[in-house]
């Protein structure tokens, strides 16, 4: 009787695998046969993990058109570097159309597959998508008093995007008494929000608000209101709620079709962010940008001929300019007092470019750029170096204008380049993922184009008047609301600023204006410290009362 040898990798003692170790027998079909005692695998010896590896397990529904449900779990989740096990709640026949037909499934082998993964695997996080009865909404909850998790995030899936009704009143009232006392967040939609308050009609983020704090007197710690199906909205704007503070997140809405799955992908990226160790708010914000990420690159591809398109979880394998790497590196509050050198006015004042820039961080600056238009470049480099090392050792980020060969040399932090510099995509190329690039931006279609080639931040000026850079015409505040408005990227304004305007210019509110950049206000002058010191404590106060 041919007897079946398991491959030899599985009888070894499991240590980390190599191609050589990983033989397998010949892919012929051999008589199915039992194998002899001598030949049966011992129980495996595993190892004790050694790589931690951020784990999700899903519980909803299966999407035949791979649009929602646990196929786009499993791609947010694979994309931001967790793993993730499903167990499915319902198969659908769905597409872009719509939901065809829905079998739920039995409730028992619900928790059949719910022990199979809980009692093998170490899961990390729990997101719970489609649930069709109340009988499987109780077999979750037991399972998660026997099998506890670091946290839950419910997604209370009632309404497709396709507007199909996905679970009945009376799951919603065993979500509302059972499973949101026991959830870390739940991220309904506006549609669902309503229908979990008993229709209640909301249109306005104060309806959000009180929705939100509704929801949260259920039971769960955290939640989140999604607005992207609030009417006439020109962002899309979510409300999170923890109990204590209401955050308004915004985000850029994207005019796309493929908006299929987009509530389900962001419950997962929640999941794996929480996963990987982030705050809940960190995760929300996180998994925002996820989302806004993948539907700006996948607005124009085309599945399936109806009107509910799904979209690439995947973009950042296509695009190196999507390295997530880049999407997180860059911290916006670094654009809170920029000082920009000027190789003139040291040369006025008879100041080294790193006595300059040694005395704008004793003032206070958040980020530095050497703007040196007039330095030999030897003599540039060894200021970069000298300033790379000046900077590092206040944490404050070390920028090189325009001159991406001085950046690399120097291990700069990063780079501030115009339109007519080398295209912020080619730097980008060169600089790799982990380095910051800001793009001079005049027009919302500049800002457009710095963030599809990968920029971290935009520039955005002259905001006043200014003799330190020649031919540059001047916005004016119109002019920076306009492209901030536009930006998906932080912005921070330039051009004239100083400590009589800089107030003003913070006081627009703008969202994403981060700060301000100064050349002349800091090194035009006698003692660059000072100055730097009051600016920053006229940008404090403006901050504190817009
Ligand atoms: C933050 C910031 N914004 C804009 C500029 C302008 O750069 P510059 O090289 O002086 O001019 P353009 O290349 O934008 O035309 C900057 N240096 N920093
Ligand atoms: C570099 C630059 N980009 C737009 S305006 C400007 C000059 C800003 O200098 P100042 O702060 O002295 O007006
Ligand atoms: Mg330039």
């Amino acid at each position: 009787m041919a007897s079946v040898q398991p491959p030899p990798a599985l009888l070894a003692p499991h240590r980390p695998s190599t191609a050589a170790a990983l033989r397998f027998p010949s892919p012929t079909v051999s008589p199915r046969v039992s194998p002899s005692p001598a030949a049966r695998p011992r129980r495996l010896a595993v190892a004790a993990r050694a790589m931690p590896w951020p784990h999700v397990l899903t519980v909803a529904g299966s999407d035949s058109g791979a649009g929602a449900g646990i196929q786009a779990d499993i791609k947010a989740c694979a994309a931001l570097g967790a793993y993730c096990s499903s167990v499915i709640t319902a198969v659908t026949a769905q597409n872009t159309v719509g939901v065809q037909g829905v079998h739920a499934v039995p409730e028992e082998f619900v928790g059949e597959q719910l022990r199979s993964v809980l009692s093998d695997m170490s899961v990390d996080v729990v997101k719970t998508g489609m649930l069709p009865s109340a009988g499987i909404v109780k077999v979750l909850c037991e399972s998660l008093r026997k099998f506890p998790v670091k946290a839950l995030v419910v997604d209370p899936v009632m309404v497709s995007t396709s507007g199909d009704t996905l679970s009945g009143p009376s799951t919603l009232t065993t979500y509302r008494d059972e499973l949101f006392p026991m959830a870390d967040i739940v991220t309904p939609n506006i549609k669902e929000a309503s229908k979990l308050l008993g229709d209640v009609s909301l249109l306005t983020i104060s309806d959000m608000r009180s929705a939100a704090e509704s929801i949260y007197k259920l039971g769960p710690k955290n939640v989140l209101v999604k607005g992207g199906d609030m009417p006439d909205s020109t962002d899309a704007i979510d409300v999170f709620f923890d109990g204590k503070e209401f955050i308004e997140l915004r985000g850029l809405r994207i005019k796309t079709r493929n908006t299929h799955g987009t509530g389900c992908t962001l419950a997962s990226c929640i999941a794996a962010e929480l996963a990987k160790g982030a705050t809940m708010l960190r995760a929300v914000e996180a998994a925002k940008k996820f989302v806004e990420s993948a539907l700006y690159h996948s607005k124009d591809l085309v599945i399936g001929n109806g009107p509910q398109g799904p979209f690439d979880h995947l973009f950042s394998l296509k695009s190196p300019l999507y390295k997530m790497g880049s999407l997180h590196k860059f911290n916006p509050d670094d654009l809170f007092l920029y000082a920009v050198t000027d190789s003139g006015m040291n040369k006025k004042w008879g100041r080294s470019i790193e006595d300059a820039v040694k005395a704008a961080i004793e003032g206070g600056a958040t980020i530095v750029q050497l703007r040196e238009k007039d330095t030999e470049t030897r003599e540039f480099l060894e200021a970069a170096k000298a300033c790379v090392e000046i900077c590092r050792s206040s944490g404050v980020p070390l920028l090189i204008n325009d001159r991406v060969d001085v950046a690399l040399a120097s291990n700069a932090d990063g780079v501030h380049v115009g339109q007519s510099d080398m295209p912020a995509w080619e730097v980008r190329e060169l600089l790799g993922p982990g380095k910051i690039i800001g793009v001079s931006c005049k027009t919302p279609a500049q800002a457009e184009q710095a963030w599809k080639d990968g920029a971290d931040y935009i520039g955005c000026g002259g905001v006043f008047p200014t003799t330190t850079k020649a031919n540059n015409p001047t916005l004016g505040f119109e002019g920076l609301r306009t492209v901030c408005l536009a930006s998906k990227l932080p912005v921070v304004a330039i051009g004239g600023i100083n400590a009589g305007n800089a107030g003003s210019v913070m006081e627009l509110g703008l969202p994403n204006l981060k700060g301000v950049a100064v050349v002349s206000a800091l090194f035009n002058q006698e003692c660059v410290a000072t100055e730097t010191r009051s600016l920053r404590s006229i940008l404090m106060n403006a901050c504190c009362r817009s």
